[in-house]
């Protein structure tokens, strides 16, 4: 460990570790379900930590924010009604009340201290939970779904932490068919799906139940995000049987306009043409993508 520096270190990358210089630790905490830090890095702004591994930094959560939620709310039209599991920082919320056609979001996190620390220590990733169409359940969103009434989503959003912890079973088979049955014919999902550098096997798994489950269209798309592990983060964009939803070709551009609530800062990340390139995957992921 070198002094004032903090290293991403973990079994999920074995041998290497993304570190940032540490200017202040300024929260330290353990949940119900995992540990809980905020530090000032000395050049991407604020750091939030769960158990040890890097959520979102203020210098580049716009990429992973912007990209996770408009690349499915931009391949349908009218989206009314929206469910985000896990994201419990307010990022995709501020991301979804970009889109006037959206009525209602409800969003589900099991770990309160995320919210509270969000809300606390990340103002302008926290704004989101100021749009009055927003409702916040604190509690496990595999329970969420399997009690939601079945297709009543447009879309949901899985901004989930990695898959050792408390976001392991949004990994899972189950847990897809529970999101599949909650969205209407040619809703949308959109899932954090990690990294095709490091974890192309657990891609496999995921793409192979994500076909099994969604009988519409299955793509993965991936962007950079350069404090995540090898620098990039996937996701996983499926759509139930229904009217078809072309993922590559965004049919419903953001009006980015003041939000009724906020005034939210405007888009850094996401347009049109890094929506339709997210999907061109190397030679590598493809092989293994789109031949399951
Ligand atoms: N190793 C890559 C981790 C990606 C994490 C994405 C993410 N960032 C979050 C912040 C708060 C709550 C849930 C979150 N999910």
């Amino acid at each position: 460990v070198i002094p004032g520096w903090f290293s991403e270190i973990s079994t999920m990358w074995p041998g290497e570790a993304h570190s940032l210089k540490v200017e202040k630790i300024l929260f330290q905490g353990k949940s119900d379900y995992q540990d809980v830090m905020v530090f000032q890095s000395a050049t991407y702004g604020k750091v939030l930590v769960l158990d040890g591994v890097i959520q979102l930094t203020e210098r580049d959560e716009c990429a992973y924010q912007e990209m996770i939620t408009h690349l499915p709310l931009c391949s349908i039209s009218n989206p009314k009604k929206v469910l985000v599991i896990g994201g419990g920082d307010g990022g995709v919320l501020r991301e979804v009340a970009r889109h006037s056609s959206v009525e209602h979001i409800d969003i589900c996190e099991i770990d309160k201290m995320v919210v509270d620390v969000s809300k606390e220590h990340f103002p302008d990733v926290a704004v989101g939970y100021e749009d009055p169409r927003v409702t916040l359940h604190v509690g496990d969103g595999v329970a969420f779904l399997k009690a939601a009434q079945e297709g009543s989503y447009d879309a949901v959003i899985v901004d989930s932490s990695d898959p050792i912890g408390p976001a392991q079973e949004l990994f899972e088979k189950p847990f897809f068919e529970s999101v599949a049955k909650a969205l209407r014919p040619g809703g949308v999902m959109c899932t954090q799906a990690e990294s095709i550098w490091l974890h192309m096997h657990i891609i496999e798994g995921i793409v192979e139940n994500c076909r099994q489950v969604f009988k519409g269209s299955v793509n993965y798309a991936w962007t950079t995000v350069p404090t995540y592990p090898s620098g990039v983060i996937g996701f996983m964009l499926c759509s139930t049987e229904g009217p078809k939803v072309d993922f590559k070709n965004p049919i419903n551009p953001i009006d980015v306009k003041e939000n009724q609530h906020k005034s939210t800062v405007p888009l850094k990340f996401y347009n049109q043409e890094i929506h339709a390139a997210a999907f061109c995957l190397p030679s590598f992921a493809k092989k293994v993508i789109e031949s399951k």
